[in-house]
């Protein structure tokens, strides 16, 4: 058995008396460990996938697993304690608060977590340690992304789940992102899965699942990924 396994998920949102298909019967595994990342063009169902794998979102049917949990079949309250105990988020707008210092973010995620890694250390890991103190508005758009990075891991989450993490980033820093994304899965053994639309993260990533019209149009692995500075884009 795969660590996440999606099958034939659906997801239907219902306007009025239409119906919108976000998601049509989608199959795909990533295995533990391993960096995936699920491209494909806009409005494909890429954000919805990640929602539903993070529990933010229902299936309409199919099954999804992380690990021995069946998480299409979880309650609201067992959402909520997966949301907040398995699951790190990553978001392209970074999402951090912005009365609390760099350090105080990352914290704050420990907090709600069972099992929490040292805020302090996990900030020094992306590079930070020297910026604990400063006001995310006194941080470049790389550096909130990297406390928002700490903050999602500093949960000791099993699932890091990023959607568009490097699309308000110009060029260089998007590359230093992706390699602490890289880095994460190499080093801590972490499974992370990026949403794009970015094909050149496809050469990075240990798995690619392309979508299409809510479907898994394709799941190829990578004998070889690259690293991620060297792709360009
Ligand atoms: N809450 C919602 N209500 C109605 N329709 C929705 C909702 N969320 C998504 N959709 C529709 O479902 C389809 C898939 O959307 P989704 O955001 O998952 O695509 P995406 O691949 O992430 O696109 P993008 O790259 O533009 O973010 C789209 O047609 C979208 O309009």
């Amino acid at each position: 058995m795969a660590f996440v396994e999606f099958r034939d998920v659906t997801k239907t949102y219902r306007m009025g008396d239409v119906e919108v298909r976000a998601v049509d019967g989608m199959t795909f595994d990533i295995e533990r460990g391993e960096l995936a990342v699920i491209v494909g063009p806009s409005g494909a169902g890429k954000t919805t996938v990640l929602n539903m794998l993070g529990g933010m979102d229902s299936a309409t049917s199919g099954t999804i697993r992380l690990g021995d949990r069946v998480v299409s079949s979880l309650s609201e309250r067992e959402l909520t304690q997966y949301r907040r105990h398995d699951i790190g988020f990553v978001f392209q707008f970074y999402n951090l608060v912005q009365n609390l210092t760099a350090l105080e973010n990352v914290e704050l995620a420990s907090q709600i977590s069972d099992d929490p890694l040292p805020a302090d250390e996990v900030l020094a890991k992306v590079g930070l340690a020297e910026r604990a103190d400063n006001f995310p508005a006194q941080l470049s758009g790389g550096e909130q992304q990297r406390v928002a990075i700490a903050r999602a891991l500093a949960k000791n989450p099993k699932l890091l789940l990023c959607d568009e993490p490097t699309g308000a980033l110009d060029y260089v820093t998007g590359k230093q992102i992706l390699r602490l994304l890289q880095d994460t899965a190499r080093e801590t053994g972490r499974t992370v899965a990026i949403v794009t639309h970015n094909l050149a993260f496809t050469q990075v990533a240990d798995r690619v699942i392309r979508v299409r019209e809510g479907r898994a149009s394709s799941v190829e692995l990578n004998a070889h990924p690259a690293d991620a500075m060297s792709v360009e884009w």
